[in-house]
């Protein structure tokens, strides 16, 4: 049997959910990076299987340019100046394209997985395509409050490349705003750790860096904490300093240890009149302006009024609870089911000036189970990529409430969860999108399903 080729040339077709285009060779479906729907390109064949079903492609030369395909405005993550295209950090896949046309792709990739997976049209409930986040950079960069970082061999601040284990020393993130790259961790040996994650409240005022041990025996904490002292001394003042003491999420999980290093172990963001506590690793909206561009979407979706009772579920830090509750009033109800027992703890807090919000810790699909037939006027979803499925679909069905708010990070979970919805009797009815995410694949969408 003949090898692979490990280099062919293609013509580039549509793009795919993932942030890849699809080309054909021989039959074979070859899913394509760095590339754009139209192009004439060469790539190099990353996992050729002979008898793979599909191959992965990476560009490496542009034989004829899309009209959408513009200078990288992050250098080092510019897959065709790169040494070989996989030797680029991970996390800007879209930005060799306007931001306009990155747009229109998510806008595409939505469109194709409602039609793929619960046979509806975007087009059909309102779609108009994806919308930029509110006061957003023309250039689409210094977006993202939180960012995670790797740490090289040598001890320096780094970023995986996409699919690979490979890290790329990072000095700087063009995506990050300001007070993250202000900090200049690459000057820092940070030789002990795995992972460093820093968050920024979007409003201003201190960072929180938070560093992972490379190993979590006891010798490795105690590297690691070594390293968050050369971290702490660093910034002085300019920035608060945790050390994680387990795997990614622990901390908000309960299971971990955040320890103080220096400053605070939380942030304080604040969303039009309300503030709120993130501790940790808790989860926050990544994007700058995301917390307040999502809740003026998803107030507008709900139509809230005066003495209506409400769910706001996976809550988080309570983003969403607070304005709902606030929207109810002290003659309506909102309940905030969040499961990650860190972050509930932030969203009692959040919520402790508004009586009329409950809010509970546990997984949705159990928790729910007890408020079935309760038939509150509307809930409001925000799961994570995996999406709802089907045991929680079930939960919110059992409600009985007329109206769902769907906020999503996934065109595919989204699509499936919608036609789950279909299966108990709800119809999509409104859908937005948004770029949360620029220069990257990902996407943000805002729907109103309605039970007939
Ligand atoms: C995408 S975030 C949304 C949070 C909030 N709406 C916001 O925008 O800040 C999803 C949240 O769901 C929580 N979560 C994940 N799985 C859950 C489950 N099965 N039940 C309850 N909460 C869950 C996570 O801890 C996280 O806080």
């Amino acid at each position: 049997m003949s090898q692979a080729p490990t280099e062919l040339e293609l013509t580039l077709g549509d793009v795919a959910h993932g942030g890849f285009t699809v080309a054909r060779h021989e039959g074979r479906v070859v899913f394509v990076r760095h590339g754009a729907p139209g192009e004439r390109v060469r790539v190099a064949v990353t996992e050729p299987g002979e008898k793979d079903r599909f191959w992965r492609a990476d560009v490496t030369e542009v034989l004829e340019a899309s009209e959408h395909r513009v200078k990288h405005p992050w250098a080092a993550a510019d897959a065709l100046a790169a040494r070989t295209p996989d030797a680029v950090p991970g996390g800007a896949e879209f930005g060799h394209l306007r931001l306009p046309y990155q747009r229109e792709l998510k806008g595409r990739v939505l469109d194709e997985q409602l039609r793929r997976l619960a046979k509806t049209e975007a087009s059909e409930v309102g779609f108009t395509g994806v919308e930029a986040a509110e006061d957003e950079r023309a250039d689409g960069l210094g977006w993202r409050t939180r960012a995670a970082f790797g740490v090289d061999r040598a001890g320096s601040l780094a970023m995986r490349a996409a699919r690979s284990h490979t890290l790329i020393k990072t000095p700087a993130l063009p995506l990050a705003v300001d007070a993250i790259n202000d900090l200049h961790l690459s000057e820092v040996d940070l030789s002990g750790l795995g992972r460093v994650e820093i968050a920024a409240p979007a409003a201003g005022g201190a960072p929180l860096v938070l560093v992972v041990p490379a190993t979590h025996d006891a010798a490795g904490v105690r590297r690691a904490g070594a390293a968050a002292n050369r971290v702490s001394r660093h910034v002085g003042e300019r920035a608060s300093v945790g050390l994680l003491t387990q795997a990614a999420g622990a901390a908000a999980d309960g299971a971990g240890e955040l320890r103080r290093v220096s400053g605070r172990t939380w942030l304080q963001e604040q969303v039009g009149e309300h503030a709120f506590r993130v501790t940790g690793e808790g989860f926050w909206q990544v994007h700058r302006t995301a917390p307040q561009t999502l809740t003026h979407a998803v107030l507008t979706a709900s139509g809230v009024q005066e003495g209506e009772d409400w769910l706001d579920l996976y809550a988080g830090a309570g983003l969403f609870s607070a304005p709902l509750a606030q929207a109810v009033g002290p003659t309506g109800s909102l309940l905030s089911i969040e499961g990650a027992p860190g972050t509930h703890r932030d969203a009692r807090k959040n919520l402790h000036a508004l009586p009329q919000a409950q809010v509970l810790q546990g997984r949705v699909e159990r928790a729910l189970r007890e408020h079935a037939g309760t038939r509150p006027h509307g809930v409001v979803l925000d799961p994570p990529r995996a999406g709802a499925g089907k045991a929680s679909v079930a939960a919110i069905a059992a409600t009985g409430a007329q109206k769902v708010v769907y906020v999503s990070c996934d065109p595919a979970s989204f699509a499936r969860d919608v036609d789950l919805f279909a299966g108990r009797g709800y119809t999509l009815e409104g859908l937005r999108g948004f770029d949360l995410y620029p220069h990257t694949h990902h996407l943000e969408t805002v729907a109103v399903l309605r039970r007939a």
